[in-house]
């Protein structure tokens, strides 16, 4: 702490509160502890009578917290994200730039936060963000910080740690099985969730062709939607335990790589995802057809994003995979899947 001159005192930073007292109207914080003086806050603090007032010295080697930010913004700042323009109290935010999926390089994120006063928050990776939406903020602890900590927390990571990844407008071919939707003893439920769900992405169902509880014709339809230009398919019914539950043997029928068949994921555990080539081919079991949120939403806008999971990314779904079924919905904002 140091006295200083107030009308020396532009770009020097307050080490404590100054009030102003205007007698029956105000009384309150003119200036707060860690502003930085600019030049039109001198006349008004000359009129406080602060002729003198108290600053921190930042020496050479160190940062105000604000420069600091700053560091920490650059630091975070990947793909399709922005950063706030105006820095307050020392916390900088970031901000999608783009409908898509948040992409955090949680192992740097862990060895930033682990150097000490430093302070990165962001929401769970793999969730769907919208364009504007805050996805982190980030502050260091101290008014002042060493440059040394923060060179450390620039060397950290290679890579950013904040991305979007922007979501792709996939064409979706849907193959519904069941006898009793093929003989039409019962109305099919399930398109019109799928294309709810496609639609909201701004994708598009190209054709949903119902079949009976017949492999061949299983693995045909899905032939069939792959030469009309389907980017993506998707096959919905038999997906369990019964005789006639043919659709994984149909899918596998059909060639490519399996990646699972069975999730830890509930709702969800009957869910499938093979890949042919690179694209995507999923098998939804009933649940995606009443619960409000499946694997399906977990998984969709990954695929979406231009991701390709494997056994592993599935696996690591157990963790948070209970959906709570709350009686009002807050997916993304829950556990599920985090
Ligand atoms: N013994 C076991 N039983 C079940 C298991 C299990 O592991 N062992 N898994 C359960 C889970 S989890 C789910 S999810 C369902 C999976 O169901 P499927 O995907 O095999 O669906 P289906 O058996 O074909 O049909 C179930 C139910 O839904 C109706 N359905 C199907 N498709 C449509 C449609 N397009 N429109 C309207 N209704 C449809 C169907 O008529 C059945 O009523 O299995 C559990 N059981
Ligand atoms: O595959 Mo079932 O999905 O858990 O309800």
């Amino acid at each position: 702490m140091k006295k200083i001159d107030t009308a020396d005192a532009v770009g020097q930073v307050l080490c404590h509160d100054i009030t102003e007292i205007v007698p029956g109207k105000f009384k309150g914080r003119a200036f707060k502890k860690g502003h930085i003086i600019r030049e039109e806050d001198v006349e008004k603090l000359l009129s406080l009578g602060k002729d003198h007032i108290y600053i921190f010295e930042i020496t050479e080697d160190e940062l105000h917290e604000n420069d600091a930010a700053h560091i920490l913004g650059n630091i975070g700042r990947g793909e399709n994200v922005s950063l706030s323009t105006e820095i307050k109290e020392g916390k900088i935010n970031f901000y999608s730039d783009a409908e898509g999926l948040l992409k955090i390089d949680r192992e740097h994120l862990f060895k930033l936060n682990m150097l000490g006063e430093i302070s990165f928050a962001t929401l769970p990776e793999n969730i769907p963000v919208k364009r504007g939406e805050m996805v982190a903020g980030a502050r260091v602890i101290p008014l002042i910080i060493k440059k040394r900590k923060m060179e450390m927390a620039q060397g950290i990571s290679p890579e950013k740690i904040i991305d979007i990844l922007p979501f792709k407008k996939m064409k979706v071919g849907v193959v519904s099985t069941g006898n009793e939707i093929y003989y039409n003893r019962i109305v099919d439920k399930f398109g019109p969730v799928v294309r709810r769900k496609v639609e909201e992405y701004g994708c598009q169902v190209v054709e949903q062709i119902i079949v009976p509880d017949d492999m061949e014709k299983i693995a045909e339809a899905g032939r069939k939607l792959l030469e009309k230009g389907a980017e993506m398919l998707v096959f919905t019914g038999g997906m369990s335990v019964d005789p006639d539950d043919l659709t994984p043997t149909a899918i596998m029928e059909m060639g490519g790589d399996l990646v699972g068949y069975g999730s830890p994921v509930l709702p969800g555990s009957m869910f499938l995802l093979s890949y042919i080539g690179d694209l995507p081919v999923m098998g939804l079991p009933g649940c995606v057809m009443y619960s409000k949120k499946t694997v399906f939403d977990l998984v969709l806008p990954r695929i979406l994003a231009g991701e390709k999971l494997t056994a592993e990314d599935i696996a690591a779904y157990g963790h948070g995979g209970l959906c709570q079924s709350c009686d009002e919905c807050r997916y993304p904002n829950c556990s599920f899947g985090k």
